[in-house]
């Protein structure tokens, strides 16, 4: 019988992977991490999360100090301000998926939501995604830009990088990233067609229904 942590470590192995196979991120890019009841898992740094492996996934204490593993995601600073503001937070996924990225590059995309409703399986699982200016990528520069979002919304984009999701469970923020990444995919696809998005009352009946915290 596998402890909470094996147990997490697994799930982190196995939908990194996934991630990696169905080319929402390649190379090295890209970093995922897990809150624990005494800490937090994440990926290390440099890694290709095609090959990963459980028992060199980086450790940290609950102040988010390294304690274990290969030295962790440069991004944890963004990683810990995502939890700080997210109490509910138990995992926070960072992608460079080609979508959302693309998104993340255009100087005309509505800063406080690139995302607009044009499907309801989008407000139910993703909500409203504000983008953030560029900051180069590891510093903590990113925190205070965090802190101001992340508190209303579970997904942002960092400018001219990409998106970073949240979820009350690894699952959870693994679901609502490759929905972020498809529903990007279709606003570029119908980037110069009228698109009729859902109205303010479908969207407001949404959240209250199905909107995970
Ligand atoms: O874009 C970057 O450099 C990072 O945000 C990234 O995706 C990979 O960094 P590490 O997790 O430190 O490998
Ligand atoms: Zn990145």
């Amino acid at each position: 019988m596998k402890s909470d942590e094996e147990q997490l470590r697994h799930n982190i192995v196995r939908w990194s992977r996934s991630l990696f196979e169905r080319g929402f991120t390649v190379g090295s890019s890209g970093n995922i991490s897990v809150r624990l009841d005494d800490g937090f898992l994440s990926t290390p740094t440099n890694s290709c999360l095609g090959f990963l492996e459980p028992e060199r996934l980086s450790r940290l204490d609950s102040q988010g100090q390294h304690i274990g593993g290969d030295a962790p995601t440069k991004e944890l600073p963004l990683h810990m301000a995502f939890y700080e503001a997210r109490p509910t937070a138990r995992a926070v996924v960072h992608l460079h998926s080609s979508y959302a990225t693309a998104l993340s590059c255009l100087s005309d995309v509505d800063p406080d939501n690139a995302i607009a409703p044009i499907t309801p399986y989008v407000v139910m699982r993703v909500g409203r995604v504000p983008v953030l200016k560029y900051t180069k990528p590891g510093s903590a520069d990113i925190v205070p830009l965090i802190r101001q979002k992340a508190s209303h919304s579970s997904a942002v984009l960092l400018g001219n990088h990409g998106p970073v999701v949240a979820g009350t469970s690894l699952e959870g923020a693994v679901f609502a990233a490759e929905e972020l990444e498809e529903t990007a995919k279709l606003i570029l696809l119908t980037r110069t067609m009228p698109v009729r998005n859902l109205d303010a009352a479908a969207v407001a009946d949404l959240e209250t229904s199905f909107r995970l915290r």
